[in-house]
């Protein structure tokens, strides 16, 4: 037996690149034991993974939690939102996932945009307008493209419900991972008949949404991880709704997480229907909402950019006059799916870790650019920003936002917020406590903050100068993929 004060609970966050385990103690918040086990992800045109990887990958990162895994109580998955799992009659998957990242639904997306009312009716029914990381363009795009695969489709799963259905046999997911499907309503909180029937969806093959704080089952029987049979699963949810549960976040205070993703986001009272689709209108994970920006070039696109300069990621300098636009991938913050990556400025004196840093800036430009457009009328703009996510730990991702924000930035010292949410859903499952009180309980934010410096105005509206003069470029394919 462990040393716990308390049971102890397992939190998956099943993301992009990997999925990390954390075994917490439900009394202290004390992690007990943790694994990590990765993913790969297609590379050339789309961006597909077996989602079978992700269940090896979450039996790996079990294993080397130890005996502890055996001893949970209670068990909760979040993960990477909006990936297109399709499986067939025996629950396996009829073709890899579609992820979030992958953009060639970009067509599908404005067709469904202006075949059903426009941005304003999308925005006001689902609470966000669907780019291509939204599964239902997703959908569309198989029943264009893969007519095949999507006839032996019998049910529709989001990366988490999949997992968990694996672990329970029953097929749910949750309000929050529901909001980023495109074919969930956010004013009925119900999935919409009309949507579902414009992309040729039956009802009939997506999971049941669980309400926060309720049983998404059980663990069943014929499984390969160390959970014993009758351990309680909570709904789980999508990662962003996951660390908001997390951070014990409460309304008014702003994250950035820098991640394959970078993403802004605040919880919210009021529910969100931006027209302009900047902000998703997301639900979060505990009754609340989750209004988000999301960029699809993040930690992957600037180590990309210090790998091809042969640099640390560390090895940045001031980036004077040099401009860099990193949409190595497409972007969706602002929405330019066909985009690849623009330089400005190359000079004989320009040196690779001025390179570097303008990549680091063109990150956190998107990102910022949708920081007061999350947060309410009255929230205190002067409040630290969270930084949290794989990049948070890194020195010149700090800086940079620092320098860009112009407001205090506080690191939390917890590394895993995904699976820390994770965790306090599980163990809110075991206490009857809404989990982001028991995340405050555990103290999951604390961390050192760094003062604010003087907004780099001369940065960003250089950057903002560039992007609206390569617009035409922007917004042309190169062919390349
Ligand atoms: N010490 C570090 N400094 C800066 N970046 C880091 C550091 N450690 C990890 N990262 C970045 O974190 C990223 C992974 O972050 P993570 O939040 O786990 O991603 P995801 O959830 O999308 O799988 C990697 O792409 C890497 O660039
Ligand atoms: O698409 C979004 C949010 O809308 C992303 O935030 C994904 O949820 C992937 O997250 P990471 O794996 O990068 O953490």
């Amino acid at each position: 037996m462990s040393a716990a004060e308390g049971p102890l609970v397992v939190g998956v966050d099943t993301s992009t690149q990997s999925t990390k385990v954390l075994v917490v103690d439900a009394a202290t918040g004390a992690v007990v034991a943790s694994g990590q086990a990765p993913h790969t992800v297609s590379s050339g045109a789309g961006r597909e993974s077996d989602p079978r990887q992700w269940w090896d990958a979450l039996r790996e990162a079990l294993h080397q939690c130890g005996d502890a895994a055996r001893e949970a109580a209670a068990v909760s998955i979040g993960g990477q939102q909006h990936g297109l799992v399709s499986l067939d009659e025996r629950g396996e998957p009829v073709r890899p996932a579609l992820l979030w990242n992958d953009v060639r639904s970009a067509p599908q997306a404005h067709r469904l945009t202006e075949e059903l009312g426009g941005a304003k009716f999308w925005a006001e029914r689902t609470g966000s307008v669907p780019a291509a990381s939204f599964t239902v363009t997703k959908w569309a795009w198989l029943a264009e493209n893969e007519p095949e695969a999507l006839r032996a489709t019998k049910a529709v799963r989001l990366p988490h419900d999949y997992l968990t259905e694996r672990l329970t046999g029953e097929g749910t997911t949750d309000r929050g991972d529901a909001s980023g499907t495109g074919w969930w309503a956010s004013g009925t909180e119900a999935y919409d008949e009309e949507i579902l029937a414009h992309v040729g969806l039956d009802p009939a093959l997506l999971p049941r949404v669980v309400r926060p704080g309720e049983v998404a089952g059980t663990v069943r029987d014929s499984h390969d991880l160390p959970f014993a049979k009758g351990t309680l699963v909570a709904p789980g949810t999508g990662d962003n709704a996951a660390a908001a549960l997390g951070l014990g976040l409460r309304p008014g205070t702003p994250v950035l997480s820098l991640g394959t993703s970078g993403t802004v986001y605040a919880v919210a009272k009021r529910r969100p229907t931006d027209p302009t689709g900047t902000v998703a209108g997301f639900a979060d994970a505990h009754g609340d909402w989750l209004p988000l920006a999301c960029t699809l070039n993040c930690t992957l696109a600037v180590d990309r950019v210090a790998a091809l300069l042969g640099l640390g990621r560390e090895a940045v300098e001031p980036a004077a006059h040099l401009t860099l636009l990193p949409y190595l991938d497409g972007e969706r913050t602002p929405n330019l799916p066909n985009a690849s990556g623009v330089l400005h400025g190359l000079r004989h004196d320009t040196t690779a870790g001025q390179l570097l840093q303008a990549a680091y800036d063109g990150a956190v430009h998107s990102l910022l650019g949708a920081l007061d457009l999350v947060l309410d009328e009255d929230a205190d703009r002067s409040a630290p920003l969270l930084l949290i996510g794989g990049g948070a730990r890194g020195t010149a991702w700090q800086q940079t936002v620092r320098r860009l924000s112009g407001r205090p930035v506080q690191v939390p010292e917890a590394k895993e917020l995904v699976a820390l949410g994770a965790a306090a859903q599980a163990a809110g499952l075991l206490t009857g406590e809404d989990p982001a009180a028991v995340a405050r309980r555990w103290n999951t934010a604390r961390g050192p903050v760094l003062d604010a410096v003087e907004r780099d105005e001369a940065t960003l509206t250089r950057i903002a100068g560039v992007l609206s003069d390569a617009s035409p470029l922007l917004e042309r394919s190169t062919n390349a993929h």
